[in-house]
């Protein structure tokens, strides 16, 4: 870091990167500058509050993503979060701490990523903190957003008779982040690379995941949705908070689970599973959810209208706990609950 001061640094992250119309539309009063900010909330509706860290060396590294992608998938990740209440996203803070030697170009690339991801979805980023670190990066986004009265989605909701259902393919973000690690080139030298153009889409799912803000709020306002949950650990860690939080069970079927094309492709290079990938890869950042049975074919058909995808590859039981595969033979697999886990 150059000799500006931390002040300063805020100031050059900072200012200018929203417009006064596109915080004052988006209900701020006061923004970034003082003690705290103060924004207002839609009557009505209630506080829907999360917070997600992004640490260099477990969650990225140099050789998986550039600057720009750390930012975006740092606010991705929190606004999915919000898009997994059913409700939207309104206001974030980020508090970054970086040791005194990084660049003030790598944290304003970061920058630029954190304000992309927050503009597409009418974020507006009204505080934060700075601080120095003595062993790598750190950025952690909190977010704030609101939902109607009583009408969030919850993770305990699913009811014996519910089918499962998911927002898109999964397993594509672990499968890029296994070729980058495999790969083992810097993240900088990635364009020059036209052997890797058929990899793109995977690295993509990996740098830039798409929180499902309209799906969440297709499946909110639906009034059909029970429960709801996104994908950060792995599809078999996120059936199971929801058949543990809702004392039932949950049972994939396996033949139901779409594998998207470049996952396939490259999970057979690679010599690996493409239902590793999905069950226990994690970062896809999709929704997965339940609802009657009697209520898919015409929220497929909602989704299919707003051009969104909606999979249903499940269902919840009364019978069991815990989450199982049913698989085309008719066998029925216990599935553990593991994923991604830090510790
Ligand atoms: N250090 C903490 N202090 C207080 N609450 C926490 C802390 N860490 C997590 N939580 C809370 O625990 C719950 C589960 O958090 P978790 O981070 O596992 O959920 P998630 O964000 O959906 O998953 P992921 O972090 O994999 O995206 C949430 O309610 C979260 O707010
Ligand atoms: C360099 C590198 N190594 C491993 C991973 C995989 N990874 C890290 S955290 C996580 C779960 C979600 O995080 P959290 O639970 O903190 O929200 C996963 C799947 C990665 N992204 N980068
Ligand atoms: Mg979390
Ligand atoms: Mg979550
Ligand atoms: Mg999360």
């Amino acid at each position: 870091m150059s000799s500006l001061d931390e002040f300063a640094l805020i100031h050059r992250l900072t200012q200018g990167k929203q417009s006064p119309a596109f915080q004052q539309a988006g209900g701020v009063e006061i923004g970034i500058g003082d003690d705290a900010a103060v924004a207002h909330l839609t009557p009505g509706c209630q506080l829907v509050m999360t917070c997600d860290t992004m640490t260099e060396e477990i969650h990225f590294k140099q050789i998986t993503m550039r600057n720009q992608d750390i930012g975006y998938k740092a606010m991705a990740a929190a606004v999915s979060d919000i898009a997994a209440m059913g409700s939207m996203p309104r206001y974030a803070l980020v508090a970054v701490s970086f040791p005194k030697e990084t660049s003030q170009a790598r944290i304003e690339e970061i920058y630029e990523g954190l304000y992309e991801c927050a503009n597409r979805w009418s974020v507006v980023i009204v505080g934060g903190d700075t601080t120095s670190s003595i062993g790598g990066i750190t950025v952690s986004v909190t977010v704030l957003g609101e939902v109607e009265t009583g009408k969030a989605l919850l993770r305990s909701s699913a009811k014996p008779g519910d089918v499962l259902f998911i927002t898109g393919e999964l397993g594509r973000s672990a499968a890029g982040l296994d070729f980058l690690l495999t790969q083992s080139i810097p993240a900088k030298q990635w364009e020059e690379r036209l052997d890797w153009r058929n990899r793109q889409s995977l690295i993509q799912a990996h740098c830039r995941p798409d929180p499902q803000i309209e799906a969440g709020r297709l499946l909110q306002q639906s009034g059909v949705c029970h429960a709801l949950n996104d994908v950060s650990d792995g599809l078999a860690s996120e059936a199971w908070e929801i058949a543990e939080a809702s004392n039932a069970g949950i049972d994939l079927i396996e033949d139901r689970i779409p594998i998207n094309g470049e996952l396939m492709d490259y999970a057979l290079q690679a010599g690996k599973d493409p239902l590793d990938f999905i069950l226990f890869g994690g970062e896809d950042y999709q929704l997965v959810g339940t609802m009657p049975a009697e209520h898919a074919a015409a929220m497929q058909m909602k989704f299919k209208e707003a051009g969104l995808e909606l999979f249903i590859i499940g269902y919840v039981n009364g019978e069991t706990k815990g989450v199982r595969l049913v698989q085309s033979s008719g066998s029925v697999l216990p599935i553990e609950k593991k994923g991604y886990n830090h510790f």
